[in-house]
């Protein structure tokens, strides 16, 4: 510890914001705007706590979103207090507690080297489940009970209770799935039997563990002097749970958040945890911070404009000393292809006129199938971009297979791992035998690998052979993750498995990227071997890392390289970019048709776009499409709710657009005749319309309100009423064009569009 304690860094704090860097006795609670601070504020304080207070940096848990943000904190920390900081408690919930399991892990009847089972695992088992109940997968569909019993975990239900209460029951029979609790049970069963946990566990375990065992919550009370908490808004009760309980004997946690950019209650976070807090603390000392440092006057207003639109949320005003800065950029494109271009011109421009490098710029989108226009735009003019997220590296399948032997090799009752390997490659080990193994299995209650050791009482012929060579090659391997370091073991059982040599084999250039993928896998492993900073080595400490790698952290290198980053909205939580482009600024895609069933979950999107535009430095785009091609379709696009929602002041339109707006484009008329002040004529033929080249007429028994149809007269519309009144049909139908109308459905010639 430094004697001369030199406090300097507490300079580039204003009052409030070191109010709650000094302030670190006690619970505090910072609930403030986008871009004022808070983070910031987490820094110093944990640099203040060891620089200031001689706190020893193991006894300060800080938890953040993502890995890389808890990467970026311990550096700043570690500009001022050096490589102390490396000691700190510092990672996403998902990464701090799946370490503390591992180490506590025989206290739940777990092998401290389980298997974490990622999203694609849980929803194979659980398809497995579905199908061995001889259930309808279309009605119990992974996705759909992967949520459910996610759901169920995030609040702490556990199948005990949830097959116990009968709310739940009747729940789901009024989902038209009563089997749920029964399915919920035997996942958590196999789970356990397969000593695997998924990211649910991790923190679902966490509180059993604390639960049941008040000596290991001590021994934690005692560890963690202070508390800390970034992104408070998005944790879930789970979390909120494990925190209140560390810190409830020394009483020294700090929580920042931001109510209006909570977009995760999809996820089961929950808004009520900031308004618990207070409850749960009487002493609470709360501190606002509302000046903004980082964007412009008009991002900063435009951003409240919006937000403000809001019911829910705590009122807070936030202000900014920044320039006044440029409007905000509107930009029009006729289909998704041409934004991809028209937003790729505006970055090459915008570089060519302000001497910007690409890492200034950032594409943030809804969904993450909205990159593909922006990708080729963007190479077709030689930008060089990276996409955070999507299918990561860890995601490819020659990756997991790989991953799936080192898996097997570490944890032979890691059940997924085995289906994935147990014939790859081709070894004659088909699908009905495997089934067979895992029926007598459980029937007779062995765990799968004295199965497999035993094939030959179970299968006969060729299988068992097959079977006894597979069972030959892991116990080599087996012997190898024991005894060797983690990359001479992982290139062993890349090289014997067959796995590299049917890859090396493959000579087409797909094969050649399989091949070098996994020697990446490799020179990773071996990355974190040489690491000083990993103590443990061991397969399963590296298996764990990368388990727990989130969406946004990414394998790829690319942080030093000069590149546009592209990525969903959720992901940038946290971040900035000089200048900021929001795609696909339509209806139905954003806010995002699937998400909103309620004004809850409008609000929702609602805060995602307040977080999006607060990402801007200096400068914000949003633009839009007219057509676009969705689920393989053509669709036409109307502009989404949000930019009537920002103050018009704050607006303009890209110059370098069309300016005649397209008839119909009701939003570009409005937004002219307000800002630009010139009223376009209305078209001649209100009523003309040219049907589309695929249109058909549909099937409309099932009409229902709310559809969006084409009529080949009339034109789009969208259904709001429909009337039976005998035999007879009518359907209300509110036309773009053509107006309201009602049509007679055993005539009308409706092509649904939705
Ligand atoms: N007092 C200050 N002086 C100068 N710059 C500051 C000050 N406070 C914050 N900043 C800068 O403002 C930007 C936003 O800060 P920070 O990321 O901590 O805000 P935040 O409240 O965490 O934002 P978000 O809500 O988006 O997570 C950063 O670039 C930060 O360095
Ligand atoms: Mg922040």
């Amino acid at each position: 510890m430094l004697e001369n304690a030199d406090l300097d860094y507490l300079n580039g704090l204003n009052p409030p914001q070191r109010e709650a860097v000094e302030n670190v006795q006690g619970p505090s609670m910072i609930i403030a705007g986008a871009g004022s601070g808070k983070t910031r504020v987490l820094t110093y304080r944990i640099a203040h706590l060891i620089k200031k207070h001689n706190v020893d940096p193991f006894n300060i848990l800080s938890l953040t979103f993502t890995n890389k943000a808890a990467k970026e904190m311990r550096n700043r920390v570690e500009d001022v207090v050096g490589t102390d900081a490396r000691n700190l408690w510092m990672g996403t919930f998902h990464s701090v507690f799946s370490r503390i399991l591992r180490s506590e892990a025989d206290k739940l009847g777990y092998p401290s080297h389980f298997t974490i089972y990622d999203a694609d695992d849980s929803k194979s088992l659980i398809k497995q489940i579905v199908k061995s109940f001889g259930l309808d997968d279309k009605v119990y569909k992974p996705n759909v009970v992967f949520n459910r019993i996610s759901s169920a975990k995030n609040r702490l239900v556990s199948w005990q209770e949830y097959t116990n209460n009968p709310v739940y029951l009747a729940d789901d029979t009024e989902n038209g799935k009563p089997e749920m609790g029964k399915i919920y049970r035997e996942y958590a069963t196999r789970c356990f039997k397969a000593d695997a946990m998924d990211f649910d566990d991790l923190l679902f375990n966490t509180n059993v563990l604390f639960r049941d065992h008040i000596d290991v919550l001590n021994k934690y009370q005692q560890r963690f002097h202070y508390v800390m908490v970034d992104e408070f808004q998005d944790t879930n009760i789970s979390q909120y749970v494990i925190t209140k309980k560390l810190a409830a004997v020394r009483r020294n946690i700090c929580i920042v958040g931001d109510d209006a950019q909570s977009i995760y209650a999809f996820r089961g976070a929950d808004i009520q945890n900031i308004l618990n807090f207070e409850k749960d603390y009487p002493e609470l000392k709360i501190i606002k911070l509302e000046q903004n440092y980082r964007s412009s006057k008009t991002i900063v207003n435009a951003a409240n404009s919006v937000i403000t639109k809001n019911k829910n949320q705590l009122r807070k005003s936030v202000w900014t000393d920044n320039n006044e800065g440029d409007l905000i950029e509107l930009i029009k494109a006729t289909t998704d292809n041409e934004e991809g271009k028209l937003v790729a011109s505006a970055i090459f421009e915008s570089k060519a006129n302000n001497q910007y490098k690409n890492a200034d710029f950032a594409i943030l989108y809804r969904t993450n199938s909205q990159s593909r226009a922006m990708e080729e735009a963007l190479r077709r003019n030689n930008i060089k971009y990276q996409i955070v997220g999507g299918l990561s590296f860890y995601q490819r399948k020659e990756i997991k297979d790989l991953l799936g032997y080192i898996r097997y090799s570490v944890n032979q009752n890691d059940e997924q791992a085995l289906r994935r390997i147990i014939n790859l490659p081709k070894r004659g080990i088909g699908g009905t035998s495997v089934d067979k193994l895992f029926v007598v299995a459980n029937e007779q209650n062995l765990d799968l690998w004295t199965i497999l050791e035993n094939a030959k009482n179970v299968i006969g012929g060729r299988t068992a052979t097959a079977i006894d060579g597979f069972v030959t090659t892991i116990k080599s391997f087996k012997l190898a993750v024991e005894k060797k370091d983690a990359f001479e073991a992982a290139s062993q059982i890349a090289k014997n498995s067959g796995l590299m040599k049917e890859l090396y084999d493959d000579k087409t250039i797909e094969g050649r990227n399989r091949y070098e993928n996994v020697q990446e896998l490799l020179n990773g492993i071996k990355e974190f071997v040489d690491n000083p900073e990993n103590e443990d080595k061991s397969m399963s400490a590296f298996l764990q890392e990368i388990a727990l790698l989130t969406d946004a952290d990414n394998k790829d290198k690319d942080e030093d390289k000069d590149v546009v980053t592209m990525m969903t909205i959720h992901m940038a939580k946290g971040l900035e970019f000089k200048n900021v482009f929001v795609v696909g600024m339509e209806e139905d895609l954003f806010p995002s048709q699937m998400m909103i069933s309620s004004r809850q979950d409008l609000e929702e999107e609602r805060r995602l776009f307040y977080v999006a535009i607060t990402r801007a430095e200096t400068k914000l785009y949003l633009s839009y499409a007219l057509t676009r091609y969705r689920f393989g379709r053509l669709k036409t696009c109307e502009p989404s709710r949000f930019l009537e929602e920002i103050d018009k002041d704050f607006l303009k339109f890209n110059a370098k657009m069309s300016s005649t707006p397209s008839p119909g484009d009701q939003y570009a008329k409005t937004f002219i005749s307000t800002v630009q002040r010139t009223v376009p004529k209305p078209p001649p033929n209100q009523l003309f319309h040219k049907p589309s080249a695929d249109f058909r007429p549909s099937d409309t028994s099932k009409l229902a309100i709310g559809n969006k149809v084409e009529h080949p007269k009339f034109g789009f519309g969208q259904v709001t009423e429909i009337d039976i009144q005998g035999a007879n049909k009518k359907a209300h139908i509110s036309f773009e064009k053509a107006g309201d109308k009602t049509l007679l459905l055993s005539f009308a010639k409706l092509r649904i569009l939705d």
